[in-house]
């Protein structure tokens, strides 16, 4: 049984196949990339699996666990995080309070416990402060923590919406567009940060790209879509010189 597996996963708006009976399996401390031309259903595939959509018809399972029914919640409970394409950060918070959201579903205490303050509040508070400091220093975040969102640059943000996610302890972490308004220098930072959450912390990813080069260098395998539909499976490679696939991306 695979780590992560999409069974004939479907999603149709109205006369749409967005997502049309894509199966797909990730293995455990794999690096996964789904590639695809614009529409090609992509970001429905993770919208699929964060729960932002209900499929049509297909199952998706997680650690042999049937995950088609959890509503989102549970989904990031599982240990499932994700980041997203345009970074969604509170712009007026510090970078610390920022990533202290992220530690949000390990919080094990009631609102009203939180009002009085009791110690198992002070003791999990430092647990997720603890938490939080080592993403930080994972990624190298130190001269940022007490920085407001706002003042800092697009490429430091982008690894902020990472950090967010990594709070959360995931296994399986979805990077949607993990490069997408970086430059060359910063996307080669990326791919350390990539590749470093697979090999130091045994994350599994699944990362949907669109720089080539990024994904060539951290993908242990790669899925082409088109139109909603695989049309090639395998390494790097072999999917960049599939004849299906190099037709679709010059639009044959
Ligand atoms: N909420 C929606 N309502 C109707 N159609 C949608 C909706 N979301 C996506 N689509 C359509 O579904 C298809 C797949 O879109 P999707 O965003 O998954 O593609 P993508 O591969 O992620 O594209 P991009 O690379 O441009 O982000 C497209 O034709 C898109 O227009």
């Amino acid at each position: 049984m695979s780590y992560f597996r999409a069974e004939n996963l479907s999603l149709h708006f109205g006369g749409l196949k967005a997502v049309d009976a894509v199966s797909f399996a990730v293995e455990k401390g794999e690096i996964l990339s789904i590639i695809g031309p614009n529409g090609a259903g992509k970001s429905s595939i993770f919208n699929l699996i964060s729960r932002i959509y209900r499929p049509t018809s297909g199952r998706i399972y997680f650690e042999d666990q049937d995950i088609t029914e959890q509503p989102p919640y549970d989904i990031a409970k599982l240990g499932i995080a994700r980041t997203f394409q345009n970074i969604e950060l509170f712009e007026n918070a510090s970078v610390l309070a920022n990533l202290l959201v992220g530690r949000h579903r390990h919080s094990t205490t009631q609102l009203w416990q939180e009002l009085l303050f009791l110690p198992s509040v002070r003791a999990n508070e430092k647990v997720h402060r603890r938490r939080v400091e080592q993403v930080i220093e994972f990624l190298d975040l130190e001269p940022y923590r007490d920085k407001l969102i706002s003042g800092l640059p697009y490429g430091v943000r982008k690894v902020i919406e990472l950090a967010r996610a990594l709070c959360s302890e995931p296994k399986l972490i979805l990077l949607d567009e993990p490069s997408s308004g970086l430059n060359v220098e910063e996307t080669d930072d990326m791919s350390f940060w990539i590749r470093d959450l697979k090999n130091e912390l045994g994350i599994t990813v699944l990362m949907v790209e669109h720089d080539m080069s990024l994904v060539t260098r951290v993908s242990d395998r790669v899925i082409a879509l088109n139109y909603g539909r695989v049309l090639a499976m395998g390494s790097p490679s072999e999917v960049q010189q599939h004849p299906d696939v190099v037709a679709a991306y010059l639009g044959a």
